[in-house]
């Protein structure tokens, strides 16, 4: 499952996951734990070989468990640290890493061999990183949408109301993981497109489980 933020990746997989008794993978998180590494590490964006080095043996651990988020870096639990301002600001410039990329796509075509059945979201699952996958979704929206979604979350989250500065900030990143040379955002040629704009996380979780049911033939 692929598609820009605040589609309703996380939300869906976690949900179909579950529905399909399989595992879930969120590779945004990876992305997002390297992001925090190179923060703490106090690198310059600007200098992708210390980004490289900053992130080389990264001591990250995830869960593949639908029911419960595990996100540890050096054994520490960043689950929370990892969805705020400084890190979703940064985690572009990191993932366009090469070194950053190869790494983790290596970790998560680990973890996605080991489950016997996965959904595994991100940007590149389709393109790059699992090829051969029974099945390939697409998920896009709006920016508005998208910006609306990602502000209610930052409220309920205490993070904060400020529509305006994270619809810039979803433009800005759609751009950037879109344009970048290394994997960039893009549909799979044999993906399905689902637009979840005018759709309700149900609504949309429904239209998925068709997709995976026509595309890999999964029993219910
Ligand atoms: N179809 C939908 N309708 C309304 N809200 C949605 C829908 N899908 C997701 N959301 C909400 O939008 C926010 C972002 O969703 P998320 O799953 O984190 O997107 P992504 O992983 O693509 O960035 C969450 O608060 C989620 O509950
Ligand atoms: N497979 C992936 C997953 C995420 N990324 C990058 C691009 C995104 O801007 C960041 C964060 O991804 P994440 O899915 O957590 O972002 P959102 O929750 O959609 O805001 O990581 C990537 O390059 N490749």
């Amino acid at each position: 499952m692929d598609g820009p933020s605040g589609t309703g990746k996380s939300s869906v997989s976690r949900k179909l996951a579950t529905r399909l008794n399989a595992s879930y993978l969120d590779t945004g998180a990876m992305y997002r734990v390297a992001t925090l590494q190179v923060l703490r590490a106090g690198v310059d964006l600007d200098d992708a070989e210390a980004i490289a080095a900053a992130v080389a043996d990264l001591p990250l651990t995830i869960g593949t468990d639908p029911s419960g988020e595990v996100v540890l870096l050096n054994g520490e639990d960043v689950s929370s640290e990892i969805r705020g301002g400084d890190v979703t600001k940064a985690v572009s410039a990191v993932s366009a890493v090469g070194p950053v990329r190869e790494q983790l796509v290596a970790l998560q075509r680990e973890l996605a061999a080991s489950a016997e059945r996965i959904v595994v979201e991100g940007r590149d699952i389709g393109t790059v990183v699992l090829t051969n996958a029974d099945a390939k979704i697409y998920l896009t929206a709006s920016a508005e949408a998208r910006a609306q979604r990602r502000n209610e979350q930052n409220i309920a989250e205490g993070r904060g109301d400020d529509y305006e500065a994270v619809l810039a900030d979803v433009e800005r990143r759609d751009n950037l993981d879109s344009t970048r040379k290394v994997s960039p955002l893009r549909p799979a040629e044999d993906s399905v497109t689902v637009d979840t704009s005018e759709l309700g996380i149900d609504q949309v979780i429904d239209r998925l489980y068709e997709i995976v049911f026509e595309q890999a033939r999964v029993s219910p």
